[in-house]
C-alpha cells in the first residue's frame, strides 16, 4: 500500500456527514464532500464551517465541499454515504456512474428504508453488487465529535479489508474504531434505538425521573434483542456500542433530535410541530410506523414499539400509554435467562388455583 493520503468521500452535508469528514481530514486522509447545495458547499471551502447543519464547530479546512458528484468521487477509494434513509437510494444513484468494486462503500444513516424493510447497507449492495460494503453506528452525536469529544464507533463488515481501512482512515486521538463482522446487527441497533429516543424525551418532558428512563432503556433492550432475534440477527451484538452504547446516549441527550421530538411531543406538541421545529432528520419518526408493522407482521412482542406508534399516529395520551404498559402482562426480565412464556404459564397456573397453598 501506497504512502500517499487516503481519498476519502463523504455523501451528505449534513451534521453527521460534516463531523466526519472532519475526522478523515484531521486523520491525513484528502477528504472531498457531496452536498445538493452549491452555495452551502461554497460557504463550507470558504469559511470551513456548516453554518445550516453544524454550526459554531470548525471542520478541518483541508475538508473540500463540491455539489459535484463526479469531482467529489473520482479516485475515492472510501465512500462514507451520510443520506437520511428516506433519499439515500436515490443518492447512491445518482452517485452510481462514478462508483466502482475496488471502493469501500460505507452506510453511516441509522434508518430503514419503508419497500422490503431494507437497511442501507442492503441498498448500497443492490445498488452495487460491489463486495467492500460496510456500516458505522455507535454513539455518535455529530456535535460532540465536532467539539472531539472522546468517542467511539463501529465499523461493521464482512469483509476485512473495509474493517482495516475505516479504522485507519477515521480512527485518531478523539475517535476510536472497533471492529465487528455483524453488519445486520449493528446496523439494526443504530436505527431501533432512535424509537426509544423518542420515547425517553417524552417521558423526560412529562417529568418522569431517572429510575423510568433507566426502566425505559433497558426494556428497551429486550425488545430490540427479541426483534433482532426474529430477524436472524444476533442479539450479542446489542451489548456493544451500536446497540446499549447508543441507546445511552440517545434515551439521555438533549442533543439527540429523535430525543427532542420525543421531548417537544412530551410538552403537547403536535408530531409535524416538533418534526418542523427541528429542522433536520429524525428518523425514529418513520422507524417506529416500520418496525411496528414488522414486529405484528412477524408476531414479535414489542409493547414499547407498539404503545409509541399509538401515541405518535393514534392520539393516544403519552401518560394513558404508560399506565396500560405497567399493567400489562407480566414478564421476565431477561429473557434468555428465564423465558417469557415461563413466567405466563406460572401465572395461569396459579391463577387456575394450581399449586396454590
Ligand atoms: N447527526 C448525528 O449526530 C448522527 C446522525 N447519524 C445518521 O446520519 C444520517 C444523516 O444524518 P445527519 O447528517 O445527521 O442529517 P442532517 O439532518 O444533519 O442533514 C441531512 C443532510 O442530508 C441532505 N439531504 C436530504 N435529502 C437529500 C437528497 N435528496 N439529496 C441529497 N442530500 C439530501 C440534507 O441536505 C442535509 O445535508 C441519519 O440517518 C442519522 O441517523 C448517525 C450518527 C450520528
Ligand atoms: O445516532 C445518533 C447518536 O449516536 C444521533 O441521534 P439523533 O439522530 O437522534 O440525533
Amino acid at each position: 500500500m501506497s504512502d500517499d493520503p487516503m481519498r476519502v468521500a463523504v455523501l451528505g452535508g449534513g451534521s453527521f456527514g460534516t463531523a466526519l469528514a472532519s475526522i478523515a481530514a484531521d486523520n491525513g486522509a484528502k477528504v472531498c464532500q457531496w452536498l445538493r447545495d452549491p452555495e452551502l458547499a461554497a460557504q463550507i471551502n470558504r469559511e470551513h464551517c456548516n453554518p445550516r447543519y453544524l454550526p459554531d464547530y470548525a471542520i478541518n479546512p483541508a475538508v473540500r465541499a463540491s455539489s459535484n458528484m463526479q469531482e467529489v468521487l473520482e479516485g475515492a477509494e472510501l465512500v462514507l454515504v451520510a443520506i437520511p434513509s428516506k433519499a439515500f437510494r436515490d443518492v447512491v444513484r445518482q452517485a452510481r456512474p462514478w462508483l466502482h468494486e475496488e471502493q469501500i462503500l460505507v452506510s453511516t444513516t441509522k434508518g430503514i428504508q419503508e419497500e422490503g424493510f431494507k437497511l442501507m447497507s442492503q441498498i448500497l449492495e443492490e445498488e452495487t453488487g460491489f463486495s467492500h460494503i460496510g456500516v458505522i453506528s455507535g454513539p455518535n452525536l455529530a456535535t460532540e465529535i465536532a467539539q472531539k469529544q472522546l468517542t467511539a464507533t463501529v465499523i461493521a463488515s464482512d469483509d476485512a479489508l473495509t474493517r482495516t481501512r475505516v479504522q485507519q482512515a477515521l480512527g485518531c486521538d478523539y475517535f476510536r474504531v472497533y471492529a465487528s463482522n455483524d453488519r445486520y446487527g449493528v446496523e439494526l441497533g443504530g436505527a431501533l434505538k432512535n424509537i426509544y429516543a423518542i420515547a425517553a424525551g417524552m417521558a423526560a418532558a412529562l417529568g418522569m425521573g431517572e429510575n423510568t428512563r433507566s426502566m425505559l432503556m433497558t426494556r428497551a433492550l429486550a425488545e430490540m434483542g427479541r426483534f433482532a432475534v426474529s430477524l436472524g440477527a444476533n442479539p450479542m451484538t446489542f451489548l456493544g456500542l451500536a446497540g446499549v452504547g447508543d441507546l445511552i446516549v440517545t434515551c439521555s441527550s438533549q442533543l439527540s433530535r429523535n430525543y427532542r421530538v420525543g421531548y417537544a411531543l412530551g410538552q403537547g406538541k403536535g408530531l409535524d410541530e416538533a418534526i418542523e421545529a427541528l429542522g433536520q432528520v429524525a428518523e425514529g419518526v418513520n422507524t417506529i410506523r416500520l418496525v411496528r408493522d414488522k414486529a405484528r407482521a412477524e408476531g414479535v412482542y414489542m409493547p414499547l414499539a407498539e404503545g409509541l406508534y399509538q401515541v405518535l399516529f393514534e392520539g393516544v395520551p403519552a401518560r394513558e400509554m404508560a399506565r396500560m404498559l405497567m399493567r400489562g402482562e407480566q414478564s421476565s426480565d431477561v429473557e434468555f435467562v428465564l423465558p417469557r412464556e415461563d413466567v405466563q404459564r406460572a401465572h395461569r397456573r396459579v391463577e387456575a388455583g394450581e399449586g396454590k397453598p
